[in-house]
């Protein structure tokens, strides 16, 4: 399988489990890999034979923007759910980080894989 990667996507948006979270928007970022088969667009040199990697990085920065969860989980499943319904992806992996959220971590989130890898 090949992938198709977004690295360091970055979303303001509310997230969190505390009052004060629910009342500011916080930065996570985005790092995904997503599987597809490249031959076809190698071939035809042509865009619309794979995945666009912009225009899934907005639709997945528009949706986070407009969402108010509360856990990172929740995000991630979200995102993955989105571009694997909208997108021709057959398998996926998104690394979500929520950096400063603990002040003695440089960052932390989730990693999921989601679909079917091969
Ligand atoms: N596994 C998780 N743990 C925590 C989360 C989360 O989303 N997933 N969230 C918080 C708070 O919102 C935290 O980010 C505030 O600093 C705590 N633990």
């Amino acid at each position: 399988m090949d992938i198709v990667f977004i690295k360091q996507l970055e979303v303001r948006t509310v997230i969190g489990v505390f009052d004060w979270e629910r009342e500011i928007k916080q930065k996570l970022v985005f790092d995904l890999q997503l599987g597809t088969d490249i031959k076809k667009a190698a071939a035809s040199d042509a865009l619309n034979d794979t995945l666009d990697y912009k225009a899934i990085s907005h639709a997945i920065h528009d949706f986070v923007e407009a969402s108010e969860y509360q856990l990172v989980e929740t995000v991630a499943e979200k995102v993955a759910e989105m571009v694997l319904r909208d997108f021709p992806v057959k398998w996926l992996s998104i690394e979500l980080n929520k950096p400063g959220a603990v002040s003695i971590a440089q960052s932390v989130g989730v990693k999921i894989e989601r679909g079917q890898r091969g």
